[in-house]
């Protein structure tokens, strides 16, 4: 894909762009037009590939980019500005592939087990041009070849119980690094069953989306 036609994807949407700026705005998230046109062309990618392929259920525009676009930005004013970061479970490329169009200065890994969303992100960054990104399809905790590389951020969205990923992720986040589960509106019975020294490490962030008003929940542990 051009310029040209990822110039295109935001000529053809202006009410979505204006509605992302506004979005951005609500969020705090300062961003260059180049970024914003390549978040309304993954967007484009999400409604016209990922969604037929059943990679997300939804089909309206404004919905998907305050559910996908905008709620995987919601960690970004918390993230580093350099170092690697890993998305475990990232699906369709959520929120990995919207974090790395807004910090390109982050090294990123997406991990899918499932092959088709693996595919669909592999097409997706072709498109989209993004370097210091990569996709592998794996399962973690079962085949990923990861051996002893660890991340300064390890993320999730919608993958599991805190529980499970922090088991599964704990031994990949570097030291000093934060792991981040982006969880939704009650995260009270989760954190019930953290331990006292997990406990002591959390800092929470509670925010709303800008235009539905949902709640939302970032729990960052630092390692
Ligand atoms: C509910 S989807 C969420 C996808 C994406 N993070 C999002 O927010 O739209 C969870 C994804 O995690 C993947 N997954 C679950 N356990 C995994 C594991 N241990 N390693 C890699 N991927 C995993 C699933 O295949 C699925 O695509």
């Amino acid at each position: 894909m051009t310029t040209s036609s990822i110039d295109s994807v935001s000529a053809n949407n202006q009410p979505l762009a204006k509605k992302l700026a506004t979005g951005l705005k609500a969020l705090d998230i300062d961003l260059s037009a180049e970024r914003h046109q390549k978040l309304l062309l993954y967007l484009d990618l999400l409604l016209r590939y990922a969604r037929p392929l059943g990679l997300t259920s939804l089909d309206d525009p404004l919905m998907a980019l305050e559910r996908h676009i905008l709620d995987s930005l919601t960690p970004l004013p918390w993230l580093p500005d350099e170092g690697r970061l890993l998305d475990v479970g990232s699906g369709a490329g959520l929120p990995g592939i919207p974090l790395k169009i807004a910090r390109d200065t982050l090294e990123v890994m997406l991990i899918e087990a499932r092959r088709r969303r693996a595919s669909f992100m592999t097409y997706a960054l072709g498109v989209l041009d993004l370097k210091g990104i990569k996709v592998l399809r794996c399962h973690l905790g079962q085949d990923c070849p990861l051996k002893e590389e660890t991340y300064e951020v390890v993320i999730s969205r919608a993958l599991s119980d805190l529980d499970r990923f922090i088991s599964l992720a704990w031994p990949y986040v570097a030291p000093d690094g934060w792991l981040v589960a982006m969880k939704g509106p009650e995260i009270r019975p989760e954190l019930a069953s953290l331990s006292p020294a997990l406990r002591e490490k959390l800092f929470i962030k509670n925010l709303r989306l800008p235009f539905s008003g949902a709640k939302r929940n970032l729990i960052f542990i630092r390692k």
